[in-house]
């Protein structure tokens, strides 16, 4: 029994669960999206360019567990490139498949178009290499399953992207059928021992604390097991609070949640709570310069717990050979009760007085009607810039949750990332926050939502320039050409479209844009909200002076 390369690959990727793949068309790619399209398991997505192709398939894979985007050779994957960065860095487990050139060219002394002009066609797998989990570049049909199912296979333990090379020759050509999934979709067994030491070390760490604190970070997207957090914090009694990054990964209707830690711009209380406690027990943290507020919030080593995707660091040991999910059920089951902590009562976020519905609009207003918008079962994006601060001061009811990419931080993602999103979790409510500089990278990425008839319902920070640069260190070089946003819909929608432009300058404008946004569940709705530059949140100028003072430190004198 036989198939083609092509109909492998999409026979894979729909038993692995998507329901869609991103593309872009180009000569080396053609008869491999005419494979898939054939095979059918998945429906083929286009985006307006590679890069946003690249950010649709990394939201799509935070929402769906795992994405697959199909480009042409070298000008498509290069510029794919800066989103496959995105995905390994955020661990999302992207299929990066690149159409190539025809076996035949390779060692012809053939000059190709798109490529670089010499006959050394290897350049893009091996700046692949840096990016993903797994590089695969196809030579012949035979060995093409292998390669493949290496490559998901790969992605999906790694929680990383993985980079596939497919001939332009050999994507209808026949190849072995696929065996079982299974082979790709099991997990390897946790070595008992290793388990077993790293659970009694970690008993040895908690039973010599009583204030013991649970701090969830961002890696804790790829564990796969966020719905098992409330019952280790039932079984421990203790409080827990999540980094800025990992927003919205804890229930925050639970009776133990207390608030976002991010050292001084932390939540009320947060702070306090967990430099305070004697142990902080880590998930998935990733304690970089933005998280620890250029390098001041920092734990004492001797008093903290990491648990890692694939180890735990605890009283001066590591253990691996476990993952992070079969440690934490375990834990769940045997952790001791630390409830210390739990005493400390929550703060609550201050409140957002409502403003008059005639008055200026501002940044806090904003805020505030953006948060009554967001329910059990809304997906809220922000991206880099004022808008990571608007989401961590929103209380969030059971169920919310946000995306970030607080790690890669490249402006641009949130646009066609909400729209992978959208796709991925139709079933639910679909809200952006994205400023006016980011924005520009990928706006046209909202067309694609208007083609598709994606209710995002997008909230255009229009405060006139990179403000969250301004707070970091201004000059010239922030300040930027302002669009006609809400116009921008009337030209993505061209006769066949649903979008909705809507401008809002004052706090009743703004109210009345989203009851229309409500209503139309046709396409998106971009609400440009017009607000003064210098009305940010306090937390950004704080934030920011700290690390434009981390980026200021002058070299080591040696
Ligand atoms: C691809 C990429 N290029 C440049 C940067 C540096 N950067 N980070 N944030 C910004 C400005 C963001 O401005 P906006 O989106 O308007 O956000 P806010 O004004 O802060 O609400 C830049 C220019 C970046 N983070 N990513």
């Amino acid at each position: 029994m036989t198939t083609t390369v092509g109909q492998y690959l999409s026979t894979r990727l729909g038993q692995i669960g998507l329901k869609h793949h991103f593309a872009v068309a180009g000569d080396f790619n053609l008869i491999l999206l005419d494979e898939l399209l054939t095979e059918g398991s998945t429906k083929q997505i286009y985006s307006c360019n590679e890069l946003n192709c690249g950010y649709s398939a990394e939201g799509y894979g935070r929402a769906n567990g795992a994405a697959a985007m199909i480009v042409t050779f070298s000008v498509g994957a290069l510029s794919a490139m800066n989103a496959i960065g995105s995905a390994y860095a955020e661990n999302v487990p992207v299929i990066l498949v690149s159409g190539a050139p025809n076996t035949n060219d390779h060692g012809s002394g053939h000059l190709l178009h798109h490529t670089l002009g010499n006959t050394n066609y290897g350049y893009q797998a091996e700046m692949m290499r840096h990016i993903t989990c797994a590089t695969e570049v196809i030579f012949s049909a035979e060995n093409a399953p292998h390669q493949i199912d290496h490559a998901i296979r790969t992605a999906l333990r790694a929680r990383k992207p993985a980079y596939i090379e497919i001939p332009c020759n050999l994507a209808n050509a026949p190849c072995p059928a696929p065996g079982p999934v299974s082979s790709l979709l099991s997990e390897p067994a946790a070595d008992p021992a290793s388990l077993e030491a790293a659970l009694e070390e970690t008993g040895r760490f908690l039973y010599a604390r009583d204030k013991v604190v649970l701090l969830v970070g961002s890696r804790m997207r790829a564990s796969g097991i966020l719905d098992l957090l409330p019952a280790l914090a039932d079984r421990m009694g203790c409080a827990v609070t999540v980094m800025a990054a990992a927003k919205g990964f804890f229930p925050e209707d639970h009776p133990a949640y207390r608030g976002v830690y991010w050292g001084e711009v932390s939540s009320p209380g947060a702070q306090e709570l967990v430099e305070g406690a004697d142990g902080v027990l880590c998930l998935g943290p990733i304690f970089n310069d933005y998280a620890t507020v250029g390098w001041r919030a920092t734990l004492r080593p001797e008093d903290t717990l990491l648990a890692d995707l694939q180890s735990v660091t605890v009283n001066g040991r590591v253990f691996e050979g476990f993952s992070i999910a079969q440690y934490v059920e375990a834990l769940a089951a045997r952790a001791p009760r630390r409830a210390g902590s739990a005493e400390i009562p929550r703060q609550p976020l201050p409140a957002i007085p409502q403003a008059p519905r005639d008055a200026r609009l501002t940044n806090d207003e904003m805020a505030r009607q953006i948060n009554a918008l967001v329910d059990s079962n809304t997906t809220l994006t922000a991206e880099t810039g004022d808008s990571w601060f608007n989401a961590v001061r929103m209380n969030l009811p059971g169920g919310a949750k946000v995306e970030s990419e607080m790690q890669w931080g490249s402006i641009g993602w949130s646009v066609p990332a909400a729209l992978g999103g959208a796709l991925a979790a139709p079933d639910r409510r679909h809200v952006l926050m994205v400023g006016d500089g980011s924005f520009q990278l990928t706006a046209q990425e909202v067309a694609q939502m208007v083609r598709y008839e994606l209710p995002v319902i997008i909230f255009l920070v229009n405060n006139h320039g990179y403000v969250i640069e301004i707070k970091i260190h201004d000059g010239p070089y922030n300040y930027i050409k302002n669009w006609d946003y809400a116009g921008l819909i009337a030209a993505f929608n061209a006769q066949d479209g649903h979008g909705l432009g809507l401008r809002a300058t004052t706090a009743g404008e703004l109210a009345s844009a989203i009851e229309q946004a409500r209503a139309n569940t046709n396409g998106p709705t971009l609400i440009e909200c017009d607000l003064d530059r210098s009305d940010c949140t306090e937390t950004l100028v704080k934030w920011g002076t700290k690390v434009a003072a981390a980026n200021g430190r002058p070299p080591k004198v040696s």
